[in-house]
């Protein structure tokens, strides 16, 4: 039984159906030691030979033996493994990867065996020190002359120590003494007791080596020995394994490395999308905590204000009545309620000026002590006037009202519905911010107005305290769904507080749009990274073609890819951040300067947020051409120009 045995191999090439066949019927048989030369005219099938015998080619008649067994009908997968374990190819463009180094790409098939990582450093600098390149172990392909780059070649095609080398015109493109160096080396391997395979033109190649087969239209019409093959030695082989995940994203990490002003751009260009769109949620965020703010420094947030849910102006339909106090205080975390009244168009009179204030409203526990800028809450007889509407008295200095007497009429209404004035004089015991209407005084003070004209007094709204701010929603929901016997709605929430929620709802929802309007731009950068990562499938054929043959699978070329664009979603997003801290440190900065708030707030959920979805997007965007450099044909790609 031969080493290797090609049993009548055909094979044709089709061109719209119609085969040329190249092959017909190749019948030979090498064994180890051995350095056979196949020589023959130019088209007549030499290199297709080589890439069936060297597993790149599964599509043929005939049958490949190695020790007996056939590698015809393995698959893919076990295919891989043989062109990792078993063949170590030399190129006669020598097919080195331009990004890595030189010895990076000796590694790259060392990554592919059993050895620990110092083991595979060892053994690949042993390698170039065998074939004179220890000096030059960190240079990258273009830093070397022609014979220096097929050493190279030679020391990667050593590194897995495969039985077969197979070289496909590996002097064709050096002057005679690389030529003569080279041969000495594939001398050398053969005389290790390796099966040396050399495809060539010339005669002087040819008689170097133990055995000259020679070709001619797609059949062996010569073959002669010249030489006894060299004895074989018995050696381990090295286990081999597939390509480690870690090694592919190392590999994808050195390629980024060397494009980096390119990938830099594009980083930058998709973190933009990513920057945007944290950054309009923060600025929501941002907004929605100030208006917050700025609400509740004017009102206290743990109360709230209820009326009936009526449009109606009867004061009787208005009427908020102990039963509701009732109602309302039974509610969970509810602690207090109390009634209050709201008016409008009041009239306030002092000496012969007088003005109309829009709104007049009874305190309640809503109003912040901290409302009143001079003086204090009105007793009962007594009013606080809004500081704008002071100053209709008194434009320059109206805290000077404080002590003095204001005459006020309110409307309202007797039983045969006339309006009834009702007048009193109050003195002012405060001016307010303005924040509880323009005249405030206390529900006794209404009350009093009322009954001296005999009319009866309606309270219009009451107040209820929760206990806690963060029930405040669930009882403000609560106090909505209560029902009037009719099965409508009874209560409406009025006053600042029924505001926030509305409010919150909405801020939030337009940063929602403008984040999703920044989500656009996110787009873009997926398509980028798609247009990106074709072009670099493109640039990478020939590469994607020497990692095939070295037996890396088609699922690593795809994780290559995918790790790829991994890094780039993951950088972009990590630039995206900085940018985003950046311009949130500014901004808040000016903003706290103005006015006293920082108006972007990026939590680190946004942040997350924005990596993942970095990440996501990109890794959707890579799908495809990732999917597309795995399918390419070894062969087509290492023939691509
Ligand atoms: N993918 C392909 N599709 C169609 N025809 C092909 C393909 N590859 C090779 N051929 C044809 O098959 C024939 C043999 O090609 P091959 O490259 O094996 O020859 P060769 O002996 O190695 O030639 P050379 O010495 O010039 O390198 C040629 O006529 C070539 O045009």
């Amino acid at each position: 039984m031969s080493f290797l045995e090609l049993k009548d191999i055909h094979k044709s090439y089709y061109m719209n159906k119609v085969a040329f066949p190249v092959l017909k019927g190749i019948n030979l048989q090498f064994e180890r030691g051995e350095f056979v030369s196949i020589l023959g005219e130019s088209g007549g099938g030499k290199t297709t030979l080589m890439n069936i015998i060297g597993g790149l080619d599964a599509q043929y008649e005939g049958d490949v033996l190695l020790n007996g067994r056939s590698v015809r009908d393995i698959s893919a997968k076990q295919l891989d493994a043989y062109r990792r374990q078993t063949i170590g190819f030399v190129f006669q463009n020598f097919n080195l990867i331009s990004h890595l180094s030189i010895l990076d790409n000796v590694l790259v098939s060392l990554q592919m065996t059993g050895l620990s990582r110092k083991e595979q450093r060892e053994r690949a600098v042993q390698l170039l020190d065998r074939v004179g390149l220890k000096e030059h172990i960190h240079k990258h392909p273009n830093q070397l002359s022609g014979g220096q780059k097929q050493r190279v070649a030679i020391a990667r095609a050593l590194a897995s120590d495969p039985d077969i080398i197979i070289a496909d015109e590996p002097t064709g493109a050096l002057d005679s003494q690389n030529t003569q160096e080279i041969l000495t080396l594939m001398d050398q391997i053969a005389a290790d007791g390796k099966l040396v395979i050399c495809v060539t033109h010339s005669q002087e190649v040819a008689d170097y080596g133990t055995r000259i087969v020679h070709m001619a239209d797609g059949v062996i019409d010569h073959d002669t020995r010249l030489k006894d093959p060299f004895p074989v030695k018995e050696h381990a082989a090295l286990p081999a394994k597939h390509l480690s995940f870690t090694a592919m994203v190392k590999m994808a990490l050195k390629h980024m490395r060397y494009n980096l002003k390119r990938n830099l751009l594009i980083i930058f260009g998709a973190s933009i999308g990513i920057f945007s769109v944290i950054l309009m949620l923060g600025l929501g965020r941002g907004v929605k905590g100030y208006m917050n703010h700025e609400i509740y420094s004017q009102i206290k947030p743990t109360a709230v204000q209820v009326a009936q849910n009526t449009d109606s102006q009867d004061p009787k339909k208005l009427a908020v009545t102990q039963s509701d106090l009732s109602r309302l205080q039974k509610l969970s975390h509810v602690k207090k309620v109390q009634l209050g009244y709201y008016g409008s168009n009041v009239q306030v009179q002092r000496g012969n000026a007088s003005a109309t204030a829009q709104v007049m409203q009874t305190t309640t526990d809503q109003m912040l002590a901290k409302s009143i800028k001079k003086g204090q809450r009105p007793a009962t007889g007594e009013v606080v006037l809004g500081k704008d509407f002071a100053q209709k008295f008194n434009k320059k200095h109206p805290y000077r009202l404080i002590g003095k007497s204001v005459k006020i009429s309110i409307t309202g209404m007797n039983k045969q519905h006339l309006p009834v004035v009702m007048t009193k004089s109050l003195k002012v015991s405060g001016v307010s911010d303005g924040s509880a209407g323009q005249v405030q005084t206390n529900l006794t003070t209404v009350r009093q107005l009322y009954a001296a004209k005999k009319l009866t007094f309606h309270a219009n709204f009451a107040t209820v305290v929760i206990d806690n701010l963060q029930n405040v929603t669930s009882v403000q929901d609560k106090i909505k769904t209560l029902k009037a016997s009719n099965g409508k709605k009874q209560y409406q929430l009025t006053g600042a507080g029924a505001l926030v929620s509305t409010l919150n709802t909405y801020i939030q929802l337009a940063f929602y749009v403008l984040a999703a309007i920044a989500g656009i731009s996110l787009l873009v950068s997926a398509i980028m990274i798609i247009v990106v990562l074709y072009i670099s499938v493109s640039e990478r054929t020939k590469e994607i073609g020497i990692l095939r043959a070295l037996g890396v699978r088609r699922k690593d070329i795809r994780r290559l890819f995918l790790s790829e664009a991994f890094f780039l979603g993951l950088f972009s997003s990590v630039l995206a951040l900085i940018f985003t801290e950046l311009v949130a440190y500014f901004a808040n900065n000016v903003a706290t300067k103005y006015i006293g708030y920082s108006i972007i707030e990026i939590t680190s959920n946004y942040m997350i947020f924005g990596i993942v979805v970095a990440i996501i997007i990109s890794l959707l965007a890579a799908l495809a051409p990732a999917g597309q450099a795995s399918k390419l044909d070894p062969i087509e790609s290492l023939a691509y120009e």
